[in-house]
């Protein structure tokens, strides 16, 4: 249930921001119970209507005159820094987007909901794969931090956490396409050297969407960003765009949430499958490219991924029948009986350790409510997977 008068500070924000250039039709910020400000139609909006458009001299990326001028070195990544940008401009008396900045989120909102900012052992108690992603997470911070502390000593930690945290949560892909291809404003001085990582923009206003599976999906061109609605809405309803086809687990480490109905979650089952494997057969399966990732997924079919399927044959077939599979030459069905009772008896070990972790979390209180929730649905897909795996259910 969405608060239409959000309060001053958005009003003025949302003022600022049509002075800037930003489009602004039939859509307004709004307080939400369960994930801060949000985006809601303050009227009936028509599927293809254009919701927001931010141009492109309003978005904040290292091309920009401000940010480009710092002439960081080479090394410094286009996260760190927008984020030391930003964290230069919190120690200002007067920033040029103070109104901008007075909307986010704070520190405290963070440490509730970001796991970068939990105990540690919180952090422990996460699901595997979010713990992965987790310590990933970490030491890009710190690399970054890191190689900003020399050049700019007086942005303390907490200062760019913060900021690398915020960029990180309201960033928006941006690949430059107002720029010629070798300009010397990309980070990478040619388009085609560019990755992921250097294509980041910050887009005011556009960043109160929250995310949904289905949702607007925003789009780019060289005048700059936009949201279209992607059906009708009635008058009140929440406006959201799709952050992409994210699990829960890299939804809760990069946004600290999750959904309850997400059609994209998956449990990866590295941590169950990676341990059994001798070091020949992992030269094996990096060979074939056969290593790792392996994926549960509560309503594919079949419910888990084809590599999974190739490791399953290793660990339980002649070496020969897995080459054939993995080859292409046999597509293994006479052997799917025994892959499969393999991989149900993965899964009704992990299925244990579940129980034992579900009451090590629950015994951790409010603070670990998100945890529970979260291994409450690994639970879930698990189950789903053991029923699907051995004919309970199709
Ligand atoms: C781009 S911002 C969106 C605006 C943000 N809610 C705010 O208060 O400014 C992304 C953040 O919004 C929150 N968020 C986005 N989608 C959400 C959802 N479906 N449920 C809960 N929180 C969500 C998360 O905290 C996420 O890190």
């Amino acid at each position: 249930m969405a608060a239409l008068d959000p309060g001053e500070k958005h009003t003025l924000f949302t003022s600022w921001a049509r002075s800037q250039g930003i489009e602004i039709n039939g859509v307004a910020p709004a307080q939400f119970v369960d994930r801060g400000m949000g985006i809601v139609a303050a009227k009936d909006l028509k599927k293809g209507d254009c919701l927001v458009h931010v141009p492109t001299h309003a978005l904040i990326s290292v091309a920009q005159d401000s940010i480009y001028k710092m002439t960081f070195p080479t090394k410094v990544s286009v996260h760190a820094r927008i984020a030391t940008y930003f964290s230069l401009l919190s120690q200002e008396k007067e920033s040029p987007y103070s109104l901008w900045q007075d909307v986010w989120p704070s520190e405290e909102d963070f440490r509730d909901i970001m796991p970068i900012y939990w105990a540690k052992e919180l952090q422990e108690l996460l699901p595997p794969a979010a713990k992965t992603m987790l310590s990933t997470q970490k030491s890009n911070l710190e690399k970054d931090y890191q190689t900003i502390h020399p050049l700019c000593p007086t942005i303390t930690r907490s200062t760019f956490t913060y900021h690398w945290i915020t960029t990180n949560t309201r960033v928006f892909y941006w690949l430059y396409p107002n720029l010629p291809a070798h300009s010397p404003r990309l980070p990478k001085k040619s388009r085609a050297n560019l990755t992921a990582d250097d294509c980041y923009a910050m887009c005011p206003f556009m960043d109160y969407f929250n995310h949904a599976s289905t949702g607007c999906i925003p789009t780019s061109d060289a005048k700059g960003y936009s949201v279209h609605a992607d059906r009708d809405y009635k008058a009140g309803e929440e406006v959201c765009v799709t952050y992409g086809p994210h699990s829960n687990d890299f939804l809760l480490v990069e946004y600290g949430f999750i959904l309850v109905a997400n059609e994209c979650d998956s449990v990866p089952l590295d941590h169950l499958v990676v341990p059994r494997l001798s070091a020949a057969q992992v030269e094996t399966l990096k060979g074939d490219g056969f290593y790792g990732n392996y994926t549960l997924s509560p309503d594919s079919t079949p419910p888990v991924c084809h590599r999974t399927h190739g490791v399953a044959r290793l660990l339980t077939l002649p070496e020969r029948r897995y080459s054939a599979f993995v080859g292409g030459t046999d597509e293994g069905s006479a052997d799917q009986g025994k892959v499969d009772a393999f991989l149900v008896g993965l899964l009704v070990e992990f299925e244990r350790e579940i129980i034992e972790i579900l009451d090590e979390v629950e015994g951790q209180g409010e603070k670990a409510e998100v945890l529970v929730r979260r291994w409450k649905q690994v639970q879930g897909i698990v189950r789903r997977g053991v029923k699907r795996l051995s004919g309970e259910i199709v």
